[in-house]
């Protein structure tokens, strides 16, 4: 058996007393990509800010990398990419600086860059192909590409798990696409990658397993549900995780 990289053991969480998740029990491995997906405001951000540790469960447990949470100090092993940080508004960073920030964890702020430091961040630029924009201020990126910047500040950092909230949200066709090959690249190095997306798109053909939240709980954990319109198609299984009051086409 492959080693759990992220384990939630009847997990809930709440917001000022107020439920959003209970009873979340789930196991991701080593390899695997796992996407979140549901309704808006149905938990989906809780759930990954919790498996981090930046919101406190009110129930159950986790362990990373087989430590327990409250223990864990491993934190160079993880890339988190938030949802939209709005990478460099204001802040006259150039790209490649933006980049380098993510070597922080693996290399401590008084030791100044080395060649590996400066090959992981040539690699991650290339990986998100924005080798070209390197030395551009990141606000005059698009949205999409300051996007990208974010991720590959994360890869940078040469992590194991990359954790990634809604990555393509309102994201460019070119830099979702940049993305999946990315994703792609990171996984084929054996790295393992829990996001939550809204749609799939060009990620579909790199997702592993779904796992849909619905009602504060887990109301799908497998095959990636195909997207509305499938249902006719010959070898479509009739499993429907989606209640009949989901928005059509949240995993188009
Ligand atoms: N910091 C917070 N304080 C209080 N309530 C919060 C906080 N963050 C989220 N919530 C509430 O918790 C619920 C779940 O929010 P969450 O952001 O996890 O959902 P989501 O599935 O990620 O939504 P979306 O798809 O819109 O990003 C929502 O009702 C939201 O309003």
């Amino acid at each position: 058996m492959t080693t759990p990289v992220i384990t939630v053991m009847h997990g809930a969480v709440g917001y000022d007393g107020r439920p959003v998740l209970r009873d979340i029990s789930l196991t991701v491995a080593t390899g695997e990509v796992v996407a979140v997906l549901g309704a808006n405001g149905s938990g989906k951000s809780t759930l990954i800010r919790t498996i981090l540790g930046l919101v406190p469960l009110s129930a159950g447990s986790i362990t990373l990398f087989d430590r327990p949470l409250r223990r864990f100090r491993q934190w160079h092993r993880i890339g988190y990419v938030p949802q939209r940080l709005g990478a460099g508004s204001g802040v006259p960073a150039t790209v490649r600086e933006v980049v380098a920030s993510g070597r922080l964890a693996r290399r401590g702020i008084l030791r100044p860059p080395g060649a590996a430091d400066r090959a992981a961040v040539a690699a991650a630029l290339a990986s998100v192909g924005l080798t070209d924009r390197a030395d551009d201020p990141v606000a005059t990126l698009s949205g999409g590409q300051q996007q990208r910047t974010l991720i590959a500040r994360a890869l940078a950092g040469q992590p194991e798990l990359l954790v990634l909230d809604e990555p393509t949200a309102g994201v460019d066709a070119a830099s979702q696409e940049a993305f999946a090959a990315a994703l792609r690249g990171f996984v084929d190095g054996g790295g393992t990658v829990l996001l939550v997306a809204h749609e799939l798109g060009p990620l579909r053909p790199v997702i592993t397993r779904a796992i849909v939240i619905h009602q504060g709980g887990i109301a799908h954990d497998g095959a990636v549900p195909e997207p509305a319109g499938h249902h006719a198609a010959p070898d479509h299984d009739h499993v429907h995780p989606h209640g009949p009051d989901e928005h059509a086409g949240l995993w188009s």
